[in-house]
């Protein structure tokens, strides 16, 4: 199912989704923190989805419990290494990590610049440590609304070089995509790569508006595009990759099961779709799950999981030269 001569990438992980329930544990006691429950197994409930969701901001608070522990910018550390760590576990030869640094210094007042360097260094830590390559894709978390945005946009920039794309994230209906012109206009001009979550909670209409107002290049998600046979044609032609994350759709309630999920049709269509995890830790799942149990679940045949995995490696956010030398490196065993 996984071709072992190809890179296997994740370029839609949340760092911050992703968080370990032992941590969360490590980190409540560390801090002296009430957390809802004081052992793993009593805790996982809490922190992880065990039933499906009803809607997207539904599942997005599960992830609260991750961001609530980060009491220290040492903390912020922590949690970007062990995403790399876990990333070499799972097999992952590259994984695009994202992170919504305000999200993440909400709960104990750190100073946002200081989780976006200390996010930058932990995952450079982590590369190092377990031979993964690694990028990072920064999050503007629409549900706080505009000038909350602004101000994660701020920290971001302050570290730029670290930094190698925006995205946004969060309650697509409730913040849509028209309140952002500026902060992506900004973006593109610091040189970052652009990817929006949109099509997940929302319409076509949303993807529409992410890439001809937001300069989007990806899509996370996307699912809602196969409504709309002129957006399925557009993005074919132009090589907008599609981040599909199968789990996290189902368990969002935005597809209703694996064998209704759009991606197929995405992959027959000639768009430029690949498999990710979303938030691995809160779903209770890894990339090998995806390719080896969801994707075969949501109808794709080996050739089209190949085809996926081939798909994520075109739409890193790498320069040519750095697929090529990734190619090389993992076909050298
Ligand atoms: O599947 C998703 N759809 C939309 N937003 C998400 C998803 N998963 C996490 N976040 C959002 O990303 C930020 C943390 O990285 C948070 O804003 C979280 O709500
Ligand atoms: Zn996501």
């Amino acid at each position: 199912m996984i071709d072992t001569n190809l890179p296997l990438t994740d370029v839609h992980r949340h760092l911050d989704g992703n968080i370990r329930a032992q941590t969360i544990l490590d980190l409540g006691r560390q801090f002296n923190l009430s957390l809802p429950a004081s052992t793993l197994e009593t805790l996982l409930p809490h922190v992880q989805v065990t039933s499906n969701e009803p809607d997207l901001v539904s599942f997005l608070s599960k992830l609260d419990w991750g961001v609530k522990v980060l009491a220290s910018l040492e903390a912020c550390r922590r949690v970007a290494y062990e995403n790399v760590e876990d990333a070499a576990r799972n097999g992952l030869h590259y994984v695009e990590l994202r992170f919504s640094p305000r999200y993440m210094a909400m709960t104990h007042q750190l100073p946002v610049d200081g989780v976006v360097e200390a996010v930058i260094a932990g995952v450079k830590e982590g590369c190092k440590a377990f031979n993964v390559e690694a990028r990072l894709i920064g999050i503007m978390s629409r549900t706080f609304g505009e000038a909350a945005c602004e101000e994660e946009l701020n920290a971001l920039l302050a570290h730029r070089d670290g930094i190698t794309a925006l995205d946004l994230a969060g309650d697509e209906l409730g913040f849509p995509g028209t309140l952002f012109l500026d902060h992506f206009t900004r973006a593109r001009d610091a040189g970052w790569r652009i990817t929006v979550h949109a099509g997940e909670a929302a319409g076509p209409e949303s993807i529409w508006q992410a890439i001809r107002e937001l300069g989007a290049e990806r899509i996370g998600h996307g699912v809602k595009a196969v409504e709309d046979p002129a957006l399925m044609d557009f993005l074919a032609e132009k090589r907008i990759g599609i981040e599909s994350c199968l789990t996290s759709n189902i368990q969002t309630s935005t597809v209703a099961s694996l064998a209704q999920h759009p991606l197929k049709t995405f992959l027959d269509h000639g768009v430029l779709a690949s498999l990710n995890t979303d938030d691995p830790a809160v779903q209770g799942i890894d990339i090998q799950h995806e390719y080896r149990v969801a994707a075969p679940a949501a109808g794709l045949t080996p050739a089209q999981i190949r085809q996926a995995q081939i798909n994520g490696l075109e739409m890193a956010f790498l320069s040519a030269g750095e697929k090529q030398a990734l190619l090389a490196r993992v076909q050298r065993g």
